[in-house]
């Protein structure tokens, strides 16, 4: 079977994008630190073009969640693949994801991390697919909402390919 990708949203469209959401991120600390958490492996293209960005001071760390595999349907199963380095009592957290889909992986996150007493807990995604869900998510800060298809780049993958893509497409398969 053959696949081909279709341009959803432009590199220029979600770089600028990011740049809005950045400017509100930060407006809203008012100066105070935040410490983004980066969810592996999706994550990760986004949480660094963000946090070029954001004007208060950062610190970081990454988490990795898997649910999908190798699939393109949530197993319904979290896991968490590798755990924080530091402890986020009394910390401004921030949780930076990829997608939105189901709403299982950050339903089960969000939990795990306000059971470690962060100072506040927000989330933020790049994607979020709201005719999916499942588990009902409160986002804080979404760059865009997106219809029900499967979507790779900006560290969004399929079987592990097209996370390199400097843009957002669907999959699709010939
Ligand atoms: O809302 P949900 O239906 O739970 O889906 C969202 C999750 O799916 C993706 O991760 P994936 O398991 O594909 O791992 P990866 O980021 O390492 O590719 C994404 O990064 C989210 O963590
Ligand atoms: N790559 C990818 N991973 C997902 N995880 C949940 N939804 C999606 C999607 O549309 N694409």
């Amino acid at each position: 079977m053959s696949e081909t990708i279709r341009v959803l949203l432009s590199e220029e469209e979600v770089d600028k994008r990011i740049a809005e959401i950045a400017a509100k991120i930060s407006e809203d600390y008012n100066g105070e630190q935040v410490h983004m958490i980066c969810v592996l492996k999706g994550g990760v293209f986004f949480t660094c073009e963000l946090a070029k960005r954001l004007t208060i001071p950062v610190s970081m760390d990454f988490m990795s969640v898997s649910s999908y595999g190798a699939d393109t349907k949530s197993s319904g199963v979290v896991k968490i693949v590798k755990d924080l380095d530091e402890g986020i009592e009394g910390k401004n957290v921030l949780v930076v994801e990829d997608i939105i889909d189901s709403g299982r992986t950050l339903s089960y996150l969000l939990e795990y991390l306000r059971n470690r007493n962060p100072k506040s807990l927000k989330l933020c995604t790049l994607l979020d697919k709201p005719e999916r869900r499942v588990v009902e998510v409160d986002v804080d800060y979404t760059c865009f909402d997106i219809p029900d298809e499967f979507v790779v780049g900006y560290g969004l993958d399929y079987a592990q390919k097209y996370r390199n893509l400097p843009y957002i497409g669907v999959v699709e398969l010939g």
